[in-house]
């Protein structure tokens, strides 16, 4: 491997393109050297724009001997097949997340990587980087708000082009809730109900209640049509007490009368630290070979969530969510 770590990137819409933006102006020791995109004329774009090259495949950039490591960041029902060829050319990736569109399919990834013995993909489940969510478990865990009770989380989007249906908003949006909450309480979700006022076909905002194994229980509001903004809300309410995020610093302003700070547009910009720390986290790892942030062990989970909530929004009924025994591999290192 070079002393610079040569990423290639698969994807090159907001997501894709916005890494690309990061890890070449942010990200130390790091050269985007090739881009993929169906849309060759997007991939060329971002490409260009990094001093790297358009790769005719996302097989040959996984395979090139141009790239050290990949970030993945094309659709959703992509992921899992790629984060297999990345095991299978040894090479380390940082998949956005989901890991899967199934529970079915993230595991798949988890036994490429269990049959290696080796881990060499992160999940992008860049809220566990987020200076404000990082505090807030710091605060769980130093036990300061007594025993946990509930988490209040509300999750937003102006509008959403990638979460178009109602097992979608699930599986693209609520899935970070999925992960976050389990993290946060260091804890497993054991239940899972959705409710949802259908309107023009599309079950959107979705209310959650997540059951946690240690009693707590999570409600999650997930709206990936708001209209108004990017808001991503979350409460802890213990018995000694409640930690919640504060809004992103921000200016605050006074015109025409109006006291107020803006609601950032989109996750770019709302969790923009957020995707710069992981980055430079992953980029540190991976120029050693390897990973250390959220696993496909924790992918595989949230989507296993994620299944069960997507059968409690069709059928209206709770629905358990099923423990499995966490292989060797995944036993430490974890974030
Ligand atoms: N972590 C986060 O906060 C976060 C935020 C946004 C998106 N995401 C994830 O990133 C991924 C991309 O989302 P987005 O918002 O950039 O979507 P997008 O629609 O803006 O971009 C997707 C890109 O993938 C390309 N594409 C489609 N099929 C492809 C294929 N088979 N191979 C290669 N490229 C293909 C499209 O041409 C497009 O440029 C999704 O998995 C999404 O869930 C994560
Ligand atoms: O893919 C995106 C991404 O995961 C964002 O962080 C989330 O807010 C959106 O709802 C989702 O569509």
């Amino acid at each position: 491997m070079s002393t610079v770590l040569r990423v290639g990137v698969v994807g090159a819409g907001a997501m894709g393109a916005d890494h690309v933006r990061t890890l070449t102006t942010a990200v130390p020791g790091v050269a985007v050297t090739e881009v993929y995109d169906r849309d060759t004329e997007r991939a060329t774009q971002v490409a260009q724009g990094a001093g790297g090259s358009v790769a005719t495949s996302a097989e040959d950039l996984i395979g090139s001997d141009q790239v050290d490591a990949v970030v993945i960041a094309s659709p959703d029902s992509t992921h899992a097949d790629l984060a297999v060829a990345c095991i299978a050319a040894g090479k380390p990736a940082l998949c956005e997340k989901p890991l899967a569109v199934t529970a079915q399919d993230a595991l798949r990834v988890v036994e490429a990587e269990v049959a290696l013995g080796r881990r060499l993909v992160q999940v992008g489940f860049m809220r566990r980087y987020d200076p404000g969510y990082a505090h807030l478990k710091a605060t769980v865990a130093s036990g300061a708000l007594g025993e946990v009770r509930v988490v209040h989380n509300v999750h937003r989007n102006a509008s959403s082009t990638t979460s178009a249906t109602g097992p979608g908003i699930v599986t693209g949006s609520m899935i970070h809730e999925l992960d976050t909450v389990a993290w946060l309480l260091d804890d497993e979700v054991v239940g899972i109900r959705i409710e949802s006022p259908v309107r023009d076909g599309l079950p959107d905002p979705q209310l959650a209640t997540l059951e946690m194994a240690g009693g707590a229980l999570a409600t999650v509001e997930v709206f990936v049509n708001a209209g108004y903004g990017y808001d991503v809300r979350c409460e802890v309410v213990g018995t000694a007490g409640t930690a919640a995020l504060a809004p992103a610093p921000s200016v605050s302003t006074r015109i025409a009368g109006v006291d107020g700070v803006a609601v950032a547009s989109d996750f770019v910009a709302h969790f923009a630290d957020a995707y710069r720390i992981e980055l430079t986290a992953w980029a540190r790892a991976a120029s050693a070979g390897a990973v250390d942030g959220p696993t496909t062990w924790d992918g595989y989970r949230a989507n296993v969530v994620a299944e069960a909530g997507v059968a409690a929004l069709v059928g209206g009924a709770r629905q358990p969510v099923l423990s499995a025994s966490r292989p060797a591999l995944y036993a430490v290192g974890a974030r």
